[in-house]
């Protein structure tokens, strides 16, 4: 299995985006509307937050879950033991967010959640019509002017040598929302699942949007669209000394949505957020 780049503005883009969503759980695209200065300084000033103190004025509160995420109280992946080497900031408009950092990450959460929407409505014209009958409204509505879309900064630090025997980076997990959209981060380590059990390196070039499905894109769909395992290694070699900072937006519907028969957006969040410990 292969992961192609797809050129956004060629005309079978759309139908071969959601092909590669179904066939690998993951499409890549290039040539996008993403502007790449902003992600880059996006990069650039968040590096310099993290490195510095101020990020403990911020630390997240449990109940709202904006705010900034310690390592040493960051997440266990689903079905593992040992906490990922990272730590992060969950941004959402509503949240507290620096002063300084406010007007770049917002202006990236509107043209991200933009090409969403419209990825969403890719994904929606090629579901076909035995699918498509269960989705309650059109998938573009359901994030629609959503308040649970979350933007997560996440920064993995260099490697001390002292981590804990077995942590990595990001460890095999599944997200827990519709798709995820994620620009290529400024160094390499995501790799994702084949269906024959094999770890594939999705395409890492700057400029690059990466998406994936989440599990609630798999639950609307009864399976159609596989939510897919993926995991961030950690580096070797003198790459070693080096940050890595990524830019992941988590589309959550509105909470009042319906998923399935079993869940709403919400009940759906909730069971998941107990599961990992975070509420
Ligand atoms: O850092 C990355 O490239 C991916 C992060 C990720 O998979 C997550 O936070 O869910
Ligand atoms: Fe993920």
């Amino acid at each position: 299995m292969k992961l192609e780049t797809i050129d956004y503005q060629s005309s079978d883009s759309a139908q071969r985006f959601v092909e590669s969503l179904r066939e690998t759980g993951f499409g890549v695209l290039s040539n996008h509307p993403i502007n790449k200065e902003l992600v880059e300084s996006i990069y650039q000033e968040w590096q310099a937050f993290f490195n510095g103190e101020d990020k403990h004025d911020f630390l997240f509160k449990p109940e709202t879950q904006d705010g900034f995420f310690p390592a040493e109280i960051s997440e266990t992946a689903k079905g593992h033991s040992v906490k990922d080497i990272k730590e992060y900031y969950h941004v959402y408009p509503w949240g507290r967010i620096p002063d300084s950092l406010r007007s770049n990450i917002l202006k990236y959460y509107q043209e991200a959640n933009a090409l969403a929407a419209e990825l969403l409505s890719w994904v929606e014209a090629h579901t076909p019509a035995d699918v498509a009958v269960n989705y309650s409204i059109a998938l573009p509505k359901m994030i629609e002017d959503s308040n649970k879309t979350l933007l997560r900064i996440l920064h993995y630090p260099p490697m001390t040598g002292d981590e804990e025997l077995g942590a990595i980076r990001a460890a095999a997990h599944e997200d827990i929302n519709l798709l995820t959209v994620l620009p290529a981060a400024n160094e390499p380590g995501l790799q994702v699942k084949t269906k024959s059990g094999e770890w594939l390196d999705v395409p890492s070039d700057f400029g690059n949007i990466i998406i994936n499905i989440g599990d609630m894109l798999q639950e609307a769909s009864g399976g159609y669209f596989p939510s897919t395992t993926h995991r961030v290694v950690n580096p070797k070699g003198t790459d070693t000394s080096r940050s890595r900072i990524s830019l992941p937006l988590f589309l959550h519907p509105k909470p009042e949505v319906v998923l399935s028969e079993r869940y709403t957006a919400d009940s759906y969040l909730m069971e998941r957020l107990r599961e990992l410990g975070v509420i």
